[in-house]
């Protein structure tokens, strides 16, 4: 038995494969979060708000470790929200440690924190932060990192590291499969925006959760990780609209053919958010999935090196991309095309 542990944002996506990971290792596990998604008769919830000290002591009182992989949706627009979880939330996340005797903390920060809608090739972790982040969430996000780190140099702190994970998909994700499908429900899936040769990191769930278990596991006193942050990937650049075309296939839908210039699609999807912005104090209008930071994500390279965590973790992905991706469309049997039939789905779109 190890822990007792603290898996803050538990009921998430990668929060609840992460506390899977770790029962299966026999940790003791407690989750923070806003709400309880699951039941499990050996993991303990602490409902709360992560921006409030008392209520994260209650959890942390007795934890050795601490994972924080909390935050608003990437989706969401809302700057002050993001401040307010992401940097003021994670400064108390650190002060409630101090306090507790919490002596580590894993960060899940994201790879994404250098991207700025550029082209990024088997980028090291060396690589600065984006100097204008496309949105709050990544602003946020390398505020948190920045925060995190640093707090692992200070005496009375917890010894830090951050894993930066990329495109996290797997089963009960409520984004990437999801999102995808219901574009493609709606007819909005019939294009490729560019040249369609874009290569991108897309990580299964299992490897960011072992990714982070070996950064617990490693973070030590004098050990070369702390203060540190480490790409965690699948190690198999793809290219990006193979990968949603494999995925809209394998639940039933035609994938994207025809090509649209990528400029076309980023002016449009620009002029919308400023739209979108000057139209706020009147009316609330989102652009939903159709952000310039999701175009961009969708037709430039952005894959990273994770030469790093397999040199200081001994981290190496054990899920491969395609048994990844087979795993994750089996999982979805609601979000199949009803047309759907597994065996002659090759000939209906070929
Ligand atoms: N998904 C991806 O592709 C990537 C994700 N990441 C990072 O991984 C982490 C987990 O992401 P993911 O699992 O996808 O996200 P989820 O939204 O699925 O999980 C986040 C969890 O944190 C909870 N939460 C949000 N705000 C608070 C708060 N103030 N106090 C307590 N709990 C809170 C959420 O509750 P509720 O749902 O009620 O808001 C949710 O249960 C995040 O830090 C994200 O930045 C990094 C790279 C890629
Ligand atoms: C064509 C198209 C836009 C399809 C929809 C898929 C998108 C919903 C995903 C494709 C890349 C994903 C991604 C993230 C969210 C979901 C996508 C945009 C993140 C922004 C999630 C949070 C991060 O830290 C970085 C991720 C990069 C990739």
């Amino acid at each position: 038995m190890k822990g007792p542990c603290v898996v803050i944002g538990g009921s998430g996506f990668l929060g609840h494969h992460l506390v899977e990971g770790l029962l299966l290792r026999d940790y003791v596990v407690r989750v923070f979060d806003l709400r309880q998604s699951f039941h499990d008769d050996r993991v303990t919830f602490f409902l709360g708000d992560l921006c409030e000290k008392q209520a994260l002591i209650a959890a942390l009182t007795g934890a050795t470790l601490v994972f924080h992989c909390a935050s608003p949706p990437p989706s969401s627009n809302d700057r002050n929200l993001f401040y307010r979880v992401n940097l003021l939330g994670t400064r108390t996340v650190l002060q409630a440690c101090r306090e507790c005797g919490v002596q580590n903390l894993v960060l899940t920060s994201s790879a994404s924190v250098i991207y700025e809608g550029k082209d990024i090739r088997n980028a090291s972790e060396d690589v600065p932060y984006a100097r204008t982040p496309m949105d709050y969430y990544t602003e946020t996000k390398i505020l948190q990192e920045k925060e995190v780190l640093h707090a692992g140099s200070s005496k009375d702190g917890p010894l830090t590291v951050a894993i930066r994970p990329h495109g996290i998909f797997g089963p009960r994700d409520p984004q990437l499969v999801p999102v995808l499908v219901r574009a493609a429900q709606k007819g909005q899936m019939k294009f490729i925006i560019g040249d369609g040769k874009n290569v991108v990191d897309f990580t299964y769930v299992d490897n960011v959760v072992l990714g982070h278990i070996l950064a617990a596991e490693t973070l030590e006193e004098g050990s070369p990780i702390c203060g540190k942050a480490y790409h965690v990937t699948n190690d198999e650049p793809i290219s990006f609209w193979n990968f949603m075309g494999q995925m809209l296939q394998g639940l039933g839908y035609e994938p994207p053919r025809r090509h649209i210039p990528y400029l076309l699609v980023y002016s449009f999807a620009l002029i919308l958010s400023w739209l979108c912005m000057l139209l706020r104090p009147l009316i609330h209008l989102s652009p939903g999935t159709f952000t310039p930071m999701r175009v961009a994500l969708a037709s430039t390279h952005h894959y990273y090196s994770c030469e790093n965590a397999k040199r200081d973790l001994g981290y190496k992905p054990i899920v491969s991309l395609e048994e990844a991706i087979a795993k994750t469309i089996r999982s979805y049997p609601k979000l199949r095309h009803r047309s759907y039939s597994s065996s002659n789905r090759e000939r209906i779109w070929k």
